[in-house]
Formats: structure tokens, sequence, C-alpha cells
């Protein structure tokens, strides 16, 4: 069990609501204006990633406190719980290691006394294998063609992960072409098969349960078209693998085992895409890359372990986010990666984050009394900067958010980088710094504008600024980098959430919503008027039987 300790009732709590109230007001502007050591205090320069964290409604007194908050709720020995595989998801009474799929293969971790790690490069050789196997065009289909085109069909942890690193590292693409089915909506499989050819196309039925209803569907419908396209019943393993912990389930699905991907409940779905679930990437990046992935994260999990809190990236991004949602209010995280490979990157960590933390009971049964996860949200620069950027910079909500930029393209063509770059440089110092009305009228002046035109418009040129931002400058994007980036939010999501006292690997929050779906789907098999609601959902229901 991770300690337990109530937020509130922290001295460093205390002491940092009573340092808010002293600081609150104050300008980051200001801040680096008294400190020219400012940005050499508050950034990390860790091998190719720059983390920059100066630009934040910090001094050294609110670090300093931040630290003995993460001291004080025993953050080091909950880290040390975790790695070690301690049954930290208490109410599923299982570890949580998604750090030992990434750890060389002469480590050792223990759950229940036995080492998981030669299971883990077991499954590793597995991949390695078919995926060489398949790519080589050894592997084949039922006519004897070698594959073409890869669909993975699985949703929410089976599914981000893989989608958000393929598109990610697009540029390192094997001759496969990927596609992913999640949706339930029929439309989504249907659109997809209408662009493959049965007998080139490799199912990947990803599902840690392997009972997930959507998944479960999607996968039998395309198995049904494979077999409509002509495929006999026992040519259904040349297209069809499993990737899940279930393997009395991959059975019942009419998967032979010997084409099953294992991985172990010690996985959580949303931290699976190093695991087997991974599979669509070995097979979309190649192996090798897949390893650097695996490899790149591994440096971050060594990183957090390791280094002093003061200079832990994942324990800095966490500690911000809650100085910000504990003390300002803050509701959302903001992510806005200048890279357009990158434009699944927020949407992932909606999952990561929003599922892991959004939470308001804490590890003692009891509702919270501070806020804990934050809304995650955000669309690649620059298309933000002319959609919901205004907002940012002249709304009345507080959005502390996290820019992210490669310094070097992986397709350089003519000027385009740098203007990229210039914008990501821009934004974070345009939200800090915002524009006075006197600098408004100064512009407006020297624009030869009428003192009539300047009155007009002067209160609506002016930027408030003082708002929060991160920069992550990484070197380039490599599988590498993208793996110790995706780490690091892991991590940061494991400390906020020992700060806040929440299990943040489980997820018993989706479960409603699906127990009255499964209700409600055997009344739409029926064609009586239904009464069993109230009457807002009875109404719908009987509208929709109208119409259907
Ligand atoms: O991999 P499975 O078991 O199909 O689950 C898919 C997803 O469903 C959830 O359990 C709930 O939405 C997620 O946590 C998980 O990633």
């Amino acid at each position: 069990m991770l300690p337990s300790v109530q937020l509130k009732n922290t001295q460093a709590f205390q002491n940092l609501a009573a340092h808010f109230e002293d600081t609150k007001d104050l300008q980051i502007k200001d801040l680096f204006s008294k400190d020219p050591q400012r940005f050499s205090s508050f950034s990390i320069l860790w091998n190719d990633i720059l983390f920059d964290y100066s630009k934040n409604r910090i001094t050294k007194e609110t670090f300093d406190l931040l630290l003995d908050l993460a001291n004080e709720v025993k953050l080091q020995e909950a880290i040390e719980k975790m790695f070690s595989g301690d049954k930290i998801n208490a109410t599923e009474a299982r570890p949580v290691l998604h750090t030992a799929l990434r750890q060389p293969k002469d480590a050792v971790v223990l759950v229940d006394g036995i080492n998981v790690i030669p299971q883990v490069h077991e499954v590793l050789e597995q991949i390695q294998t078919f995926t060489e196997d398949v790519l080589s065009g050894n592997w084949k289909g039922f006519t004897g063609k070698q594959i073409t085109d890869v669909v993975n069909i699985g949703i929410g942890g089976s599914d981000l992960g893989p989608v958000m690193v393929t598109e990610a590292l697009k540029a390192y693409k094997t001759r496969l072409n990927l596609h992913f089915v999640s949706n339930i909506d029929g439309t989504h499989l249907s659109e997809v098969l209408k662009n493959v050819n049965p007998e080139t196309t490799l199912f990947l039925i990803a599902s840690k349960t392997f009972t997930t209803q959507e998944t479960m569907t999607n996968g039998h419908s395309a198995r049904t078209w494979l077999i409509n396209s002509g495929a006999k019943v026992e040519d259904v393993e040349k297209h069809f693998v499993a990737l899940s912990t279930n393997e009395a389930e991959v059975k019942k699905f009419g998967i032979n085992p010997k084409n099953m991907f294992v991985f172990w409940d010690w996985v959580g779905g949303r931290y699976s895409l190093w695991s087997a679930i991974g599979l669509s990437i070995s097979l979309g990046i190649g192996f090798n890359n897949f390893k650097a992935l695996l490899e790149g994260a591994h440096e971050t999990d060594q990183h957090f372990q390791n280094s002093a809190l003061d200079q832990n990236i994942p324990v800095i991004m966490a500690l911000l986010g809650v100085w910000y949602i504990n003390f300002y209010g803050a509701e959302t995280l903001g992510i806005f990666p200048y890279d357009q490979y990158l434009h699944r990157f927020a949407s992932y960590f909606q999952q990561g984050d929003m599922e892991s933390n959004g939470k308001y009971i804490d590890r003692n049964g009891k509702v919270v009394n501070y806020q804990t996860g934050p809304i995650v949200w955000g669309e690649p620069g620059t298309n933000g900067q002319h959609a919901f950027y205004q907002l940012l910079h002249q709304g009345t909500k507080l959005i502390p958010s996290d820019f992210i930029a490669p310094a070097k393209s992986l397709n350089p063509l003519g000027e385009h980088h740098k203007i990229l770059l210039s914008n990501f440089f821009a934004q974070t110092e345009a939200l800090m710094n915002g524009k006075s009305e006197e600098e408004v009228i100064e512009e407006l002046k020297a624009a030869g504008k009428s003192d009539k035109e300047i009155d007009q418009q002067k209160k609506f040129k002016v930027f408030q600024g003082n708002r929060p931002t991160n920069s992550f400058l990484l070197e380039k994007i490599t599988p590498k980098s993208l793996g110790k980036l995706i780490a690091l939010y892991e991590h940061k999501i494991f400390v906020q959430g020992v700060i806040w006292n929440i299990f943040s690997f489980d997820q018993w929050g989706v479960e409603l919503g699906k127990q009255l779906a499964t209700v409600i789907l055997s009344e739409l098999e029926k064609d009586d008027k239904v009464l069993s609601h109230d009457s807002s959902t009875n109404g719908l229901i009987d509208q929709y039987k109208t119409w259907s």
C-alpha cells in the first residue's frame, strides 16, 4: 500500500496556502527582471530534452514548499513501492509495473516472488520474430500473398497509445499500412474495410480483458468480413492475432493461442503501449524502433527513480500542476505540441491523466475536500493559435499549458520549421509578458492612428499576461526521445495521484455507463414502450424506436 496522507492536513499544504496568499499577485515577468539567473534556476537540460519551467508563477520559496509537500506525502517511498512491484493498485490488488516492460533483460522485478522480466523479454522476442516474419513477407494471407495492411482493433488503452505513437513516428514507417478501429459505431470498421484487401490484411485484436464490448463486436464483424471474402474458417489464423491477458477468452473468440501475445494484469490498460499492445507499433515502425521507444522510457524511469526531487522532471511537472489546481483553482491542462506528428499526444494523455486521476474518493475511502486531476486537452500549434488561443491570452480562465517542440524537423521544408518554432517561442513569451495599455497606445501611435481610433481600440488590445507555461524543447522526435517524453507524463500522473492521495491505477468510473448500456441494449431489442427509466431516458429510447 502507498502511504496515505490527507493533503489538507499536511504542514506543507498549510504553508503553501499561506505562501499563496502572499504571492498570488506576483507577475512572472517581474520575477525575470529581478533574477537574471531565473532560466538556469528553473530549467533542466536532460540530454536531448530541455525542460524549461521558469515561466511559472513560482519563486524559489514556492518551489521549496512544493518540494516539502512531496516529501511530506512520502513521495520517494511511493516511487520505490511502484517500481518494486508493491500492490499499489489496491482496489484491484495489483502491482503497477509498466516500468518492468521497459527494463533490460538482466533486471529483476518480483511479483509474488517471481521475476517477471524473463516473461517480458520472451514476449518481446515473440514480437520481434513476428514483426520480421510479416515485414519479410514470410507470413502469408489465405491466398499466399504477403501482408500489406494491419488493422488494430482495440479501444482506450488498447488503441490510443499505438495510434499516438505510430502517428508521432510516422517518419519511421515500415512498408505496412496501419489502421485503427476503436469505435463501436459500425462506420469506423466499415470505412477501414473499404480500403483494405482481405487477402493481405492482418487484424490485431487488442484487448487486455478480451471482453470489451466494442472490441469483441468489431473483431467478430472483421472475422465475418474475412470469411465472406472467401477465406475458410481454418484461414482465420493467418489473419487474426490476439494481444491480451486472457487466454480463455482469446480461445473462445476462435483465435489460436499460438497467435496470442500475452501481457499481465499488472499492466494498466492506459499504460500498456509498452506491452504486447505495442505490436502494431512494432509492425508500423519496425522492432528496433519499438525497442528504442522502450529504451527511452526506461531512461525516464531511471531519471524518475534516481534524481533528487528538485531535479526530477516528472516530479516538478506534477508539483506545478498541484500549485495551479489546488491553489489557483485551474481546472485544465493544455498540451500544445508544435509538431504535426504529435497531433494525438494530448488525446492520448486525456485517457492517461483523466482515467487515472479523475477521482473524488481518497485512499481512505473518503470524499476529498480539494480538486484532483485536470481536464487535459490540446491540439498541435499553430492550428491551436488560430482556434482557441484567443481564450488563452484574453479569456478569464487560468490555463497552465505545456508547449512541446523538436528543434530539428523530420521534414525540413524551406522555412517551415523556423516559422513553426518562432511561433512556439513567441507564444510562451506573449502569454507571460502580455501587453500593457501604455504599450498598446505607443504601438497605435507609431502606426499613425488618430486619437479617436486609439481610444476606441486601446482596451481591447491589452494582454494581461502572467499565463504560466512549461516548454519542452526536444532535439528531435526519435523513437527514443518520444519514449522519454511519454514516460515523463506517465510519472507526472503518478506523482499527482500520490499527492492527492487517490488510487491512480483503477478506473471504476467507467463501469456504471457500461452496466446501464447492457440493460438498455436488451430493451432496444424489444418493440414495447420503455417505462423503466426516468422520463427523459424513456422518451429518448422511445423516439429512437420510432425512428430506427
Ligand atoms: O483493453 P481492454 O480490456 O479492451 O480495455 C479497453 C479500455 O477499457 C477501459 O477499461 C475502460 O474504458 C480502459 O481502462 C481500457 O484501456
